[in-house]
């Protein structure tokens, strides 16, 4: 982070999952931290170590010692809709796990379709539960990986929901290396591109982001799934 040159308007959220990686992103400059907890518990194993209640009181730890340094804190909830090693996921599993980060003092939630299966008839059912257990969609976000094509459909549901928030990658490209058959996260791209679409000024400029995820792509040496990226590619040939 030492190395990025960033405007003051660009917020820098880190995912940290212990004390020590506070003590770092704090060191680091961040604006914003990020716990991460699972609603399985393979996941919970495979990527903190830890149970589902462990990762969960770790990560109530690390709020605490954040929102005492008045740092602003996300908490995460992986496999919220079905995960690689235990199946689908019951809406009724996430929002216990919400409600705990919830007070445990985290200023907002992001709701991890990590392997992409979600679909929006689960993000409606799943954001009702939520809304029963006194949970906001205002402090909601969603967290969409595109593996089975329906990370757009899942942003449209959650906007008629009420949800204004969503995790996306430039071109479409990262993805989470514990979670078996994950793809990348719902592309920069296709997201604004629906959304301006929506009459929903975002302030990207898509053809400047198209170039930069266009040159990550190469840098990183495989193609960008985005389907924006390659038709706006293609329109300029
Ligand atoms: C949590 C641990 C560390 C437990 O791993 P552990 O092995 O149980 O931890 P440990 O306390 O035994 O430490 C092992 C070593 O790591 C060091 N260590 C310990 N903590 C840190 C730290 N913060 N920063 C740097 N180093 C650290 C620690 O100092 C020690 O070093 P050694 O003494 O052996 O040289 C490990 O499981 C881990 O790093 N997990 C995170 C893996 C990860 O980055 N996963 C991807 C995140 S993205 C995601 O989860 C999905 C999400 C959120 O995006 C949304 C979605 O799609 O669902």
């Amino acid at each position: 982070m030492g190395r990025l040159h960033l405007p003051d308007s660009v917020r820098t959220v880190v995912l940290v999952p212990n004390r020590k990686g506070l003590e770092r992103a704090v060191a680091a400059g961040a604006s914003e931290v990020a716990v991460f907890v699972s609603a399985t518990k393979e996941f919970a194993k495979r990527n903190l170590n830890s149970t589902v209640d462990g990762a969960i009181a770790a990560a109530a730890e690390v709020t605490t010692a954040a929102r005492a340094l008045g740092l602003p804190v996300r908490g995460y909830i992986s496999m919220c809709f079905g995960d690689p090693w235990e199946g689908s996921v019951p809406v009724e599993r996430v929002p216990d796990i919400a409600k705990t980060l919830i007070d445990s003092g985290v200023t907002s939630l992001s709701l991890g379709d990590t392997i992409g299966v979600g679909t929006p008839g689960h993000v409606l059912a799943l954001l009702g539960a939520l809304r029963e257990r006194g949970i906001p969609t205002s402090q909601i976000a969603m967290h969409f990986h595109d593996t089975y094509g329906q990370a757009l459909s899942n942003v449209y549901a959650s906007l008629t929901a009420g949800v204004s928030e969503f995790d996306s990658s430039a071109g479409g490209l990262g993805r989470c290396p514990y979670a078996k058959g994950a793809t990348g996260n719902l592309a920069t791209e296709d997201l604004v591109w629906m959304l301006h679409g929506l009459g929903i000024d975002t302030g990207i400029d898509l053809d400047s982001l198209t170039d930069t995820s266009s040159w990550m792509a190469e840098q990183i040496g495989h193609s960008s799934p985005s389907r924006v990226v390659t038709a706006l590619r293609a329109a300029r040939t």
